[in-house]
């Protein structure tokens, strides 16, 4: 398990939302090291009380993520169960990823190669849990934090950290996870049991879709049917502009598990990709430049 964290030790600030089953607070932890008492800002998750059998779920997700520590991994501090369970995490400045991107739509933050340098963070932190053989089973850019904005100007790149996956979906009543479509990937909705490393290739390739189209999926607003429909169908996201980018999303996002490709392959790609970027710009000339 994991370190327990003394309520009394927590003060809880503003509320920030909600997930599935927990509310969100901007929290204080305070610890006593030594003589001097020393305060930490926190991310504060309160577990619903009313869904008393999701929190070993919930507190199996995390400590599984509180077992490793990587730089684009939100670290874990610990949990307070006394109450109901409250996991304490670090707090991450800028938030979720998908209400960042909504917000900074225009404004020339967020470019071509600011949306690459996050894919491929988001990458690493896949490709470090693949390589441990943990399942994250819920990839999206709500579950991605941004720690730096970076700043195009002084090239300054941003710095993610994947957030822990919260209640496994295998957990989750049947509309749930049709609501998640299209991150969830195909063979969970047919089976849960089907989660697997594989499902997180299918999730990553919806995000960097989301990423590169500005925070909004154009299946969001369709009714549950017609979202389920889009897998019945087995129909793809349409494809972005840049078609090396599109190809590879195409590949993670392939309905059959085994076809997709390794987080390292989606990295080389990724690398790749940024490369032919700058290609592209050498091939003009000064003048179009
Ligand atoms: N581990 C985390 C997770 N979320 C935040 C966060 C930060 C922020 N500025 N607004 C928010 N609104 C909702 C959540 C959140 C921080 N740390």
């Amino acid at each position: 398990m994991f370190h327990k964290i003394q309520p009394e030790n927590l003060t809880m600030c503003e509320n920030l939302g909600q997930g599935s089953f927990t509310k969100i607070y901007r929290g204080i932890k305070r610890d006593q090291e030594d003589s001097e008492c020393h305060e930490t800002e926190v991310l504060l998750k309160v577990m619903d009380s009313s869904h008393g059998n999701c929190s070993e779920s919930f507190l199996e997700a995390a400590s599984i993520m509180s077992q490793i520590s990587h730089k684009h991994l939100v670290l874990l501090y610990g949990v307070s169960i006394k109450e109901n369970s409250i996991m304490v995490q670090e707090y991450v400045r800028f938030g979720a990823l998908d209400i960042y991107l909504k917000k900074n739509q225009s404004g020339g933050k967020v470019t071509a190669s600011w949306k690459l340098e996050v894919s491929k963070q988001l990458a690493y932190a896949l490709n470090f849990l693949e390589d441990k053989k943990i399942v994250h089973g819920n990839v999206s850019a709500k579950k991605v934090l941004l720690a730096r904005e970076g700043d195009a100007a002084s090239g300054s790149p941003p710095f993610i950290k994947l957030s822990d996956p919260g209640v496994s979906l295998t957990m989750l009543a049947k509309e749930m996870l049709i609501d998640r479509i299209p991150w969830v990937a195909p063979e969970c909705i047919s089976d849960p049991k089907n989660l697997a490393l594989e499902s997180d290739k299918w999730s990553f390739g919806a995000t960097v879709w989301e990423i590169f189209s500005g925070g909004t999926m154009p299946t969001s607003a369709l009714e549950p049917l017609l979202k389920l429909q889009f897998y019945q169908n087995s129909l793809q996201l349409p494809a972005p502009k840049w078609m090396e980018l599109a190809n590879l999303i195409t590949q993670c996002m392939d309905y059959r598990p085994g076809w997709r490709p390794s987080f390292r392959a989606i990295i080389r790609d990724l690398n790749s990709l940024i490369t032919s970027d700058y290609e592209l710009l050498s091939d003009l000339s000064p003048s179009e430049l």
